[in-house]
């Protein structure tokens, strides 16, 4: 009966608020009944707002890709096309992808329904003058993406609302990327505030079924990346942050490159390849390792000759003083790069990172010995891996890739010769080569390389017959290997 009543009650108030109205509109002038009108209006959505929290999350946070904008992003990407509240979309694919990914215009307000609770999204961008790169551009557009909640509702969306789409990112990331993307996020140059970034963007077909690495060695390198992405809490018990750092470490065309795809693809990583020389100084370096994603690795190849490393001093070159302090001075005037070894350890540490989520750190080199230790101790480079010239077990995982064979009979010779003779498994990829239709004549050419080579250790001088047939590629000293190497090649 109750019930009933409160219905009447509201019926005939409805009634006696829309009899005013006709009066007012009728009664009083015009001017008077729009000030009354835009007076109501203006309290009423006061009353409203007043009851809503909007949370403001913005595309950059302190110089860097704010991870939490991004991850926010992927949901809203995954529910906008769906979603009966939105009427424009805007249309894109990422570089290396085949998936198509809808996003909100500016303005756009998406409604997204969570435990029977509305909440608001709205994608906003806004135009401020900036002094930031005067060269360039004064203006800056700021990108962010604004919640909108009622009061009531605040603790739910901070405890389980948030995690729940930060959650639902990670797992649509982490199914888009595919297994063999190198590297599949889009990168805003400016958006990272760090135009000299070095970030290449490439597929790399290498995985860890086509690399040719001593089976135990490759078994040992997945344990320990399965092992390290698993634990997560285990990093955080300990107070230490989510990364670890890999040493590749051996003779030219032994794989490094070549593993370090494997790894990111093994993984699902984005991987940042950085060229230290670019890099000016300490104060970019920072910066650098700030504005990279989680889930990624970070490659420094040729480590000890990308700058001048053996100690803790600046490179060389150096006008400045450098030291951490004093970062962002340590600029030459010639404009070369002035990152020192503390530059590099303070990088690797992370000392200076916020940075969440997992990172794998990698650098390479041909010459271990001339790295100092300080870089080298375990925490920094946890994990030093030595790849070396061919052995049988790798020799064959590069026949049954290149020549679809397992068994052969010139193989027994060239496992004798291999124990004999040094040859790096991306000369016998050359040789190998394009002999899939005739597995006998790769496997040929390879026997007579070794025997070459042999030869060659065996007078102890280049034979004038040899000389004839080969060039000189290089001749290297890897102390690791104890002595000197030559590298030859067909003329
Ligand atoms: N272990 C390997 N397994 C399979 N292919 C290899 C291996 N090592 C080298 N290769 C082949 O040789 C090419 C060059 O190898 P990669 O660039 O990985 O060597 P690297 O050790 O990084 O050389 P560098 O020190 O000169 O950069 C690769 O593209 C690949 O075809």
């Amino acid at each position: 009966m109750g019930y009933l009543f409160d219905w009447k009650s509201i019926g005939s108030i409805y009634a006696t608020l829309m009899f005013m109205r006709a009066a007012f509109q009728q009664l009083l002038p015009p001017e008077v009944y729009q000030i009354l009108r835009q007076f109501f209006s203006k309290f009423f959505r006061f009353v409203k707002q007043s009851n809503t929290i909007n949370i403001q999350i913005d595309e950059l946070g302190g110089g860097s890709n704010n991870e939490v904008y991004t991850s926010v992003q992927t949901y809203l990407s995954s529910k906008c096309f769906s979603s009966s509240s939105t009427n424009s979309l805007k249309l894109s694919r990422l570089r290396n992808s085949s998936k198509l990914n809808y996003s909100m215009v500016p303005n756009q307000i998406l409604t997204d329904i969570y435990e029977g609770i509305t909440f608001k999204w709205s994608f906003k961008v806004c135009t401020t003058e900036t002094s930031y790169n005067p060269e360039v551009d004064r203006m800056t557009k700021n990108r962010y993406l604004e919640l909108s909640f009622d009061i009531k509702d605040k603790e739910f969306v901070h405890s389980d609302y948030i995690p729940y789409v930060l959650k639902e990112a990670e797992t649509l990331e982490f199914k888009s990327r595919g297994k063999c993307l190198y590297s599949n996020r889009e990168w805003s140059a400016h958006g990272g505030g760090s135009p000299w970034t070095q970030v290449l963007y490439f597929y790399h077909p290498s995985t860890f079924d086509s690399i040719a690495i001593d089976p135990v060695l490759k078994e040992d390198i997945i344990c320990d990346l399965k092992k390290f992405v698993s634990r997560k809490d285990y990093y955080s018990r300990v107070g230490k942050s989510w990364k670890r750092g890999y040493l590749l470490y051996g003779p030219p065309g032994t794989g490094k490159t070549s593993l370090i795809a494997a790894i990111a693809n093994f993984l699902g990583f984005d991987v940042y390849d950085i060229e230290l020389t670019a890099v000016k100084n300490n104060s970019q370096l920072r910066k650098l390792l700030v504005a990279t994603t989680s889930r990624s690795v970070i490659v420094i190849e040729d480590i000890d000759c990308s700058l001048d490393l053996s100690s803790r001093t600046p490179n060389k070159n150096v006008s400045t003083s450098v030291n951490n302090a004093n970062a962002s001075m340590d600029t030459t005037k010639n404009g070369s790069s002035t990152v020192s070894l503390s530059g590099v350890i303070n990088f690797v540490d992370g000392l200076w990172s916020s940075c969440a989520g997992e990172r794998l750190i990698i650098f390479t080199t041909n010459h271990k010995d001339k790295l100092d230790p300080a870089l080298l101790r375990p925490g920094r480079m946890d994990k030093h891996i030595h790849l070396s010239y061919c052995n049988f077990n790798a020799f064959k995982i590069l026949v049954k890739n290149y020549l679809l064979i397992e068994e052969h009979e010139v193989m027994k010779e060239v496992e004798e010769l291999l124990g004999m003779v040094k040859i790096t498994p991306a000369d016998v990829a050359e040789l190998l080569i394009g002999c899939d239709e005739d597995p006998g004549l790769g496997l040929r050419n390879v026997v007579e390389e070794l025997k070459k080579r042999l030869k060659f250790i065996k007078t102890g001088n280049i034979h004038e017959e040899i000389k004839k047939n080969l060039k000189l590629i290089n001749v290297e000293d890897y102390s690791d290997e104890g002595g000197t190497t030559l590298r030859l090649g067909l003329a």
